[in-house]
């Protein structure tokens, strides 16, 4: 596959603790693969391999049709990450948070300006480009991370638990703007999450448990008649 993101025979060990074991998926551009696994499943590790932080012993990961081992610069210029802690700088407004970022990335002038609007327009979050972080909810400050992490025009976007801690309605806001980005943008987008409810029947779905994928799909066919929640606790083995 040219785009989109690929990973082959990812391995990963912690000393004795296998975290990660023979990995491999490829969500095609565009799409909308949700990455669920239960606390412990490997997420955060697989994470920190997609965005260099570690480096995998075998196997190969594409983003975007560029070998992060072999092309790294490349690779990560192509991508735009949400971690799970929130990482925003609470005195600054978030125009400047974006612009901080923008500048991390040499962007500058016009064309920095430019597509800050454009990210935070995507967001929803246009007129509320003046304040500071600090005062927004956890909605706000969620959709504004994401919208810092589109700044540079990635191909590739990777949220690892971005809902954690909002209510219902703010999840359900952000996971319906993330759609909205690989729908109406083409962006492909790998969304970690151990919530089932966050996941549509037609999304992609890979299970990981244990470091191990259990089952790619689309998730609607993984789920069958089962509501999918039944259906992944069945295949971790949790008492439903
Ligand atoms: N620094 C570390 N040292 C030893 N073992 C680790 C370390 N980090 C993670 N692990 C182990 O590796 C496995 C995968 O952990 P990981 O954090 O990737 O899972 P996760 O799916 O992201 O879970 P969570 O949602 O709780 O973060 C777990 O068994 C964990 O205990």
């Amino acid at each position: 596959m040219a785009g989109g993101l690929h990973l082959e025979g990812i391995d990963y060990r912690f000393g004795a603790r296998q975290a990660l074991d023979a990995v491999g998926f490829s969500v095609a551009p565009g799409r909308f693969a949700a990455l669920l696994g239960p606390n412990g499943a490997g997420k955060s590790t697989l994470f920190a391999l997609l965005t260099g932080l570690f480096s995998a012993p075998s196997g190969t990961i594409r983003i975007a049709g560029h070998d992060l081992s072999r092309n790294p610069r490349a690779a990560l210029a192509r991508m735009g990450v949400v971690f799970q802690s929130p990482t925003l700088d609470l005195d600054l407004t978030i125009r400047q948070n974006l612009s901080y970022f923008a500048a991390l990335h040499g962007l500058s002038g016009r064309d920095a300006a430019r597509r800050i609007d454009a990210a935070l327009d995507r967001l929803g979050i246009a007129d509320r480009a003046g304040e500071k972080a600090r005062g927004l909810n956890g909605g706000h400050r969620r959709r504004t991370e994401i919208a810092r992490a589109l700044v540079h025009g990635p191909e590739v976007l990777l949220l690892d638990e971005a809902t954690v801690g909002l209510d219902a309605a703010a999840r359900q806001g952000i996971t319906d703007h993330v759609h909205r980005l690989c729908a109406e943008d083409g962006l492909t987008v790998l969304w970690a999450t151990h919530l089932t409810d966050e996941v549509q029947d037609t999304d992609r779905l890979i299970v990981l448990h244990e470091g191990r994928v259990l089952a790619d799909g689309e998730a609607g066919a993984i789920r069958g008649d089962q509501p999918l929640k039944a259906r992944f606790l069945a295949l971790t083995g949790a008492p439903a």
